[in-house]
């Protein structure tokens, strides 16, 4: 599903949570959305699935507005951190609700991933450890296939085998069935793989929506003597140094051409790719 974010504020009394956000996604891909902790990306999502009205601008899904629009809202599913869309009744009694309001509910598949997640169809999702709320929650989200879904930190409290079976399961069924997914999460290096674009906001404000691998390939750390590094880098973005004797490492942002990557071999300088986290960082004012 296509989506346009246009001048998007999203404003709860005096605190500007989303703050005049533009961007388009053409859809059909899966998305990541990154941000610091505060920078507005449950907001934002919050505004994409419907659950809140935008105080301006404009979110639109297949060129349709989405608040209180039933014909397109059906086609969104939002599952938030902890999976709290579902926790009314047993396991059993969540899928039953999806089924009844999902169009594109496929109940041998959340069969199948309840398995895998070892969740009981008679256990209270109230009474579930954190890890297995989430669980249940990427079953609901997996298995509703809406054409467009939304993971909000679905992840938390899971342990680590339980997140890589959640990463394998939105990768598999996605090549089966592909469609809009949006993953918003902090386990950035868990994810990155995922992603085909990524969408980067600070305090609301877009800071960088572009594909994965271009926006990967634009963070270098160059490393060697000092004041070659120096020279070499004095046309770049810099996005943070550092120095162990004469030996100096200085991550930069920007295309780098061919003839730049011969005079930096020349200057016998080694250049290295900067893992999206550390890009991440330093993108969104380093560390603080
Ligand atoms: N219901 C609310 N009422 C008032 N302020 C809110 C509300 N929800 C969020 N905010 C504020 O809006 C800003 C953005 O919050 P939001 O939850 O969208 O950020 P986030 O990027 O999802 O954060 P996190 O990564 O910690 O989940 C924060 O300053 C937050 O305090």
């Amino acid at each position: 599903m296509r989506i346009d974010v246009e001048n998007l504020v999203l404003r709860y009394g005096d605190t500007t949570a989303v703050d005049g956000l533009t961007f388009n996604l053409a859809g059909d891909k899966i998305y990541g959305l990154l941000g610091r902790s505060g920078s507005g990306k449950t907001s934002l999502l919050s505004v994409l699935a419907a659950f809140r009205r935008e105080s301006a601008g404009s979110v639109r899904v297949n060129g349709q507005p989405v608040f209180e629009n039933a014909d397109v809202t059906r086609d969104i599913i939002m599952i938030r951190d902890g999976g709290e869309t579902v926790k009314i009744g047993t396991a059993e009694d969540a899928v039953y609700f999806a089924e009844w309001l999902r169009p594109n509910w496929d109940g041998d598949y959340a069969r199948s991933l309840m398995d895998r997640f070892e969740l009981r169809p008679k256990a209270k999702v109230s009474e579930m450890s954190k890890g297995q709320q989430s669980a249940m929650g990427v079953v609901i989200g997996l298995a509703s296939r809406a054409p467009l879904t939304i993971f909000d930190e679905s992840y938390l409290g899971m342990d680590v085998p339980s997140r890589y079976a959640f990463y394998e399961a939105i990768l598999a069924d996605y090549m089966l069935h592909p469609r809009t997914i949006i993953l918003s999460a902090h386990l950035i290096e868990e994810i990155s793989s995922l992603l085909e674009e990524v969408v980067i906001i600070d305090r609301g404000r877009l800071v960088v929506h572009e594909e994965t691998e271009t926006l990967l390939s634009r963070g270098r750390a160059v490393t060697g003597p000092a004041d070659r590094v120096d020279a070499f880098t004095s046309g770049f973005t810099v996005l943070g140094t550092r120095q162990l004797g004469p030996t100096k490492s200085t991550m930069v942002y920007g295309d780098l051409d061919q003839d730049q990557r011969r005079q930096a071999v020349e200057a016998g300088l080694e250049l290295e790719p900067i893992a999206m986290q550390d890009l991440f960082v330093h993108l969104t004012g380093g560390p603080r």
